[in-house]
């Protein structure tokens, strides 16, 4: 392990956006913590990670717990001396019509979209303060968290209320020269729009698997749906020094869908 490395924590990273995040960042010459609440997924990313030669180690946890994040970044600096940058990527999804919305779901998705941002964003932060370092938080919003979605009405709150804490962290910890943004991918081909296309099916006798998804995608201008590795070439930015002078933005990653 190269300890002159800078040191990135991915959480929700045994798969999807936050595995590609990963290994673009190990490809960048970061150390990296890989973690996630579905071990079985994890263990199997690390040992891939360690075949392919990357500086990784990974830890189970849930984000939705405030002691589990704090244990997070301990571990980490035990293991690699330091903490450079902490992204906010698991995240999870919901489709239900508005009057359907139930405190399951409510409790669900804030618990884990919101608090667990919360949660390791402090967590990450009073390790910079402690370096007395300059640091990164990258947080996972959406083009539900600029626009909201019907039939996604839980899960876009949850990305706007990522935006509020994206900013207001931004400005309060920027005296401390933590960087606070946030990625806004678009429509993405993951497990998580798999459950979405899936879900949405079964509320519309119109709609065939696959449908949803193809009537998301088809609206974006660039004429694709997006690739985990597009959100991570802007996550690459976002933690690398070429995006010292931004924080507290929320930045769109969706081939053309939204425009702000
Ligand atoms: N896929 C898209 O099109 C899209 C678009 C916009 C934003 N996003 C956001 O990007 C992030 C990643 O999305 P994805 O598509 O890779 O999702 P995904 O469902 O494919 O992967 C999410 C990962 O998070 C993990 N996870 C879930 N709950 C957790 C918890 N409590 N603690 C730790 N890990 C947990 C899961 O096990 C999984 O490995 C999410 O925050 C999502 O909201 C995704
Ligand atoms: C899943 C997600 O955030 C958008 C709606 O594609």
């Amino acid at each position: 392990m190269n300890s002159e490395n800078k040191v990135a924590i991915i959480t929700g990273s045994a798969g999807g956006l936050g595995k590609a995040i990963a290994e673009r960042l190990a490809n960048d010459g970061f150390n990296i913590v890989v973690q996630d609440i579905n071990n079985d997924l994890l263990l199997e990313t690390e040992k891939e990670f360690k075949e392919k030669g990357y500086n990784v180690i990974s830890f189970k946890s849930d984000v939705s717990k405030q002691k589990e994040q704090e244990e997070l970044v301990k571990f980490t600096v035990k293991e690699f001396n330091k903490l450079d940058v902490f992204i906010n990527n698991a995240g999870v999804d919901a489709v239900t019509p508005f009057l359907e919305i139930d405190e399951n779901q409510l409790n669900k998705l804030f618990n884990i979209n919101v608090f667990g941002t919360v949660y390791g964003t402090q967590a990450a932060a009073k390790q910079f303060i402690k370096q007395n370092t300059k640091g990164k938080i990258i947080n996972a919003c959406s083009i539900a968290g600029h626009e909201s979605y019907e039939m996604l009405g839980t899960y876009s709150a949850t990305k706007h209320s990522v935006r509020s804490f994206t900013q207001v962290a931004a400005k309060e910890l920027a005296k401390y020269k933590i960087n606070v943004n946030a990625y806004c991918p678009g429509v993405a081909k993951t497990k998580m729009w798999e459950r979405i296309d899936e879900e949405m099916v079964k509320y519309d006798e119109n709609l065939n698997p696959g449908d949803a998804f193809e009537k998301f995608s088809s609206a974006i201008k660039l004429g694709r749906y997006q690739e985990p590795k597009d959100v991570a070439n802007l996550v690459s930015f976002l933690a690398s020094e070429d995006s010292d002078y931004i924080t507290g933005q929320s930045i769109l990653t969706d081939g053309g869908l939204v425009y702000r």
